[in-house]
């Protein structure tokens, strides 16, 4: 069977798209493309009309013509047509492509994919048409919110989806109201899955789309720039869920009205979060709360969400009123660990698993540690949400019964959260990152800067590497000429010191400098590879002039301060010593003045000498030495 690149072509009523590319070079790749077993000839597709236009390509409206010996059959599908990418890319894309086909076959909760194309020089994904999608929906609600219940249901088939792609590995990235398609029952749809993050990495001649990998609005904080605040991970789409969640709730769009530049600002650097609306039932405010926490690890994963919607369900009335317990509150952060409760339920326990008590987040020093290592020989009921575990300790005959909330798994030696360094040094990544998860058979996944999702291998890989907490004060190395990040320098050319203000999930530092006055917030925080500084502390630094350079380190204001108070304590001193001088000069001129008033009388002689010594005495007064009170 023969293929026609760009055979079909948008029917005239519509808009054409001319194909400027090599054919020649395009029918080489189609020919590697004709292994695949989702391909579909574009002369059995004709393009109807346009349904949207969006970041990763325009979705149309066609139709399918499938002829056998005996009959003929038109279907109509949607075409989703991906932007221009350069012919070297077109062939690892359509590979990308066939495994996410072979991936999702079979997944109820997403779109059905039938096929890809190539299209007047663009690649297709043939898909099956749906009617519309909630985003449809809320367009033509008068206010465009819809009820609790609607939510809630919507929520829960969404989140079924979703997790059916989690399953296979696959991010959605590009989770928004219009892309939750409705089919003939009213159910929720994945649709517009894995599309950014496939097209990520690929070359286009936007480059808007290459660097951005979602629809601003629904996009989480580590989606702006994964490699560099990454990784990229599941909790990635919990943040986009929440989002839907809000529009759904709402009517509103977040970040409605606002420029892509603004959003960033808004989310990245101000760490805002979308605005929840008030008087939900308590769950689903508390799901939505951890939805959009900026670091990922902090948020639920689905599982967690289709957990508490689907039990909300039960408890929320047909006009969305909340007849759950009236206890029920808001539990944004357990107030005893400061982690939030789905950071804690990631560390599933077992019984055989070795514990320890967990650390504060963001404590670097050895904490007094109630179980400094123990191995949990019992589980009480729904231990893995907020329950008890019975830890047997060496030396304690009877095992502890600990709140699970309290400790955390070890395996290997490493726990969640650990700062780890890879033996051997890759040249894309920093060589130092953060410990996400580690399996009982030592496989871990880690965040690194320079990768766009975890890092996954063996614990055997690593070694410990020195952490990094909030509030400390670091330096880059001596020995770093090239940073991988921008670094201010001091005024005598040194590199300058900062304080850690935040750290990413893939061990960046957010860095701020006290110590440089700076008028715009933008240009006070720089980022870290914490493979290249090196901590600074009192201690640390040898001599006083060193430590006196690193007290600067705490407020660009130190300096001026000190400055001053040197001046005014100068001058408090060169008054005082004034004082004591004039003091000493006048009782000095005074006993003169009397011995030659003495003289005077007992000699008149000498009486011319009084006209120099006064004029003298009116001098110190009027240098400021003396003050005429103080005489
Ligand atoms: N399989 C489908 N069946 C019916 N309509 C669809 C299908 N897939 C997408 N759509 C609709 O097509 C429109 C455009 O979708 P598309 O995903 O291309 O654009 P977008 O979501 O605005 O942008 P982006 O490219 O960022 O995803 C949306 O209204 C969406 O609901």
């Amino acid at each position: 069977m023969s293929r026609q690149v760009g055979a079909a072509q948008p029917t005239a009523a519509f808009e054409f798209e001319l194909f400027e590319g090599d054919p020649d070079h395009l029918r080489t790749v189609v020919a590697s493309a004709n292994e695949l077993s989702p391909w579909i000839e574009p002369p059995t597709l004709k393009l109807r009309h346009r349904i949207g236009r969006g970041t990763f390509g325009d979705v149309w409206l066609a139709t399918h013509h499938r002829s056998t010996k005996d009959y003929d059959e038109y279907h109509e599908v949607a075409v989703k047509m991906l932007p221009f990418i350069k012919e070297e890319h077109v062939s690892v894309l359509v590979d990308k492509l066939a495994s996410l086909f072979a991936k999702c076959r079979g997944l109820g909760g997403v779109c059905s994919l039938y096929g890809v194309s190539i299209i007047s020089g663009k690649i297709c994904i043939i898909m099956k048409f749906y009617d519309g999608s909630v985003g449809d929906k809320i367009a033509h609600l008068r206010g465009g919110k819809l009820t609790v219940p609607d939510v809630l249901r919507y929520g829960i088939e969404l989140a079924q989806g979703i997790l059916e792609l989690h399953s296979k590995s696959i991010f959605v990235l590009n989770l928004k109201p219009s892309n939750i398609l409705l089919n003939e029952s009213d159910q929720a749809i994945v649709g517009d899955f894995g599309v950014p993050f496939l097209l990520l990495g690929s070359s286009f001649s936007s480059s808007d789309i290459a660097h951005r990998l979602g629809t601003p609005n629904y996009m989480a904080p580590e989606q702006w720039q994964p490699e560099v605040r990454g990784p990229i991970s599941f909790e990635t789409d919990s943040w986009g869920f929440g989002c839907c969640i809000v529009e759904m709730l709402t009517g509103a769009q977040p970040w409605r009205g606002r420029s892509v530049d603004e959003i960033y600002h808004l989310v990245v650097r101000k760490q805002n979060k979308p605005q929840i609306p008030s008087g939900l039932p308590p769950p689903i405010e508390n799901i939505l709360l951890g939805c959009f926490e900026y670091d990922l690890r902090n948020r639920p994963l689905m599982s967690d969400i289709l957990h508490v919607l689907k039990s909300s369900q039960n408890v929320v009335s047909t006009d969305g009123g909340w007849a759950g317990l009236g206890s029920a509150t808001i539990t944004e952060r357990s107030s005893s660990t400061g982690y939030t409760e789905w950071f804690l339920l990631k560390d599933h326990l077992q019984v055989g698993d070795t514990v320890r008590s967990r650390k504060p987040p963001n404590s670097c020093k050895p904490e007094n540690m109630a179980v400094p290592e123990g191995t949990v020989v019992g589980l009480e009921r729904d231990a893995d949400r907020d329950g008890f575990v019975l830890v047997r300790v060496h030396g304690i005959h009877d095992p502890l019964r600990v709140h699970v909330s309290t400790l955390e798994r070890v395996t290997f030696g490493l726990a969640a959260g650990d700062w780890l360094r890879l033996k051997e040094e890759g040249k894309k990544h920093s060589p130092v990152g953060i410990l996400h998860s580690i399996r009982c058979d030592g496989r871990v996944a880690v965040g690194f800067i320079g990768m766009e999702t975890l890092w996954e291998g063996n614990s055997s890989a690593f070694e410990m590497a020195e952490l990094y907490c909030i509030g400390q004060f670091v330096r880059l190395k001596s020995n770093v000429l090239s940073p991988r990040f921008e670094w201010p320098r001091k005024g005598g050319g040194a590199w300058a010191t900062g304080r850690i203000w935040w750290i990413l999930p893939n061990g960046c530092l957010v860095v701020k400098f006290p110590g440089i006055p700076s008028f715009k917030e933008e240009d006070s925080t720089f980022l870290a590879d914490p493979a290249e500084v090196e901590l600074v502390t009192f201690n640390t630094c040898p001599g006083l002039v060193k430590k006196y350079q690193h007290l600067e380190d705490f407020h660009w204001a130190v300096r001026p301060l000190l400055i001053a108070f040197g001046l005014f304590t100068a001058m408090k001193l060169g008054i005082f010593v004034g004082n004591k001088m004039g003091r000493s000069k006048v009782k000095k001129l005074q006993s003169s003045d009397t011995k030659s008033a003495n003289h005077q009388h007992t000699d008149g002689q000498n009486a011319g000498n009084s006209a120099w010594i006064r004029p003298k005495v009116v001098n110190i007064f009027r240098e400021g030495i003396a003050t005429p009170s103080s005489r």
